[in-house]
């Protein structure tokens, strides 16, 4: 059976950050990720975590917070000198929490100069941090216009790329079923890339008993694939978190 984990930038907002860790232990949640966790201390949120007993799973990088600035610019050509320093950054943060995984944002952008940079980018992130793992994960175009990666046949050949071991795909079922409208199929052509899976309900992206996905027959798949990483819940609740966690496995 899959980990899950709870992405406390979405899950547990009712509360201050500080006390999101201990929320999500007492639900259920093994896990935690903070898309953007830089505003707070690294060390008070290791803190946090380490009290409640949860593992820190993800982070994002770049951008340095998470009101308002764009998201990511790993592809963006002019760039390259602020990726490598808010790379350092993430890393140092990803350290501090001991964090399995860092998401490396494209940001908006297109054409061929974007990918070029996009892979050097990455090579240099991943040869930076060889001890790291870092992922990338496909955006879908309605939620996330304009941002580079947006489909995951050109997330799968920008990993092979680049190349590296420490680098592998996120998948999120909630932007392969608007991509593509076909979660499962999808899956079945990416999994032996995946290293970080988020779930949310499609259409709407709330709790991932609702909308079209099958859950279950999806928990179902990723285990019988081998995938033994994470699951994170990754939505915006309709109401009271802790109201909507039936869909949540051994609860
Ligand atoms: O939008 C998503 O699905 C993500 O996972 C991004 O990290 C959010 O910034
Ligand atoms: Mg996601």
């Amino acid at each position: 059976m899959p980990r899950f984990a709870a992405n406390l930038t979405m899950l547990f907002t009712e509360l201050p950050m500080q006390d999101r860790f201990a929320a999500a232990a007492h639900a259920g949640f093994t896990g935690v990720e903070i898309l953007f966790p830089y505003d707070i201390a690294a060390k008070e949120l290791a803190r946090g975590a380490i009290a409640a007993g949860v593992e820190m799973v993800l982070l994002n990088c770049p951008p340095p917070n998470w009101a308002g600035g764009p998201r990511g610019f790993a592809a963006q050509p002019d760039q390259q000198e602020r990726f490598r320093s808010d790379f350092d950054r993430a890393l140092r943060f990803a350290q501090a929490l001991r964090a399995t995984h860092i998401h490396v944002m494209a940001g908006t952008a297109q054409g061929v100069e974007a990918h070029r940079v996009f892979v050097e980018n990455l090579r240099w992130a991943t040869e930076r941090a060889p001890h790291a793992s870092l992922t990338i994960e496909p955006l879908n175009p309605t939620d996330m216009p304009g941002y580079f990666l947006n489909d995951f046949d050109q997330a799968v050949e920008i990993i092979a790329e680049v190349g590296a071991a420490n680098l592998g795909l996120q998948f999120d079922a909630y932007h392969a079923q608007m991509i593509t409208g076909d979660v499962a199929a999808t899956w079945q052509r990416v999994a032996a890339q995946v290293r970080h899976i988020q779930i949310a309900g499609c259409p709407g992206r709330h709790e991932p008993g609702c909308g079209v996905i099958d859950y279950p027959a999806f928990f179902a798949l990723v285990e019988a694939s081998g995938y033994r990483g994470w699951i994170s819940a990754e939505y915006e609740p309709e109401n009271h978190t802790e109201d909507g966690l039936d869909w949540l496995p051994r609860r």
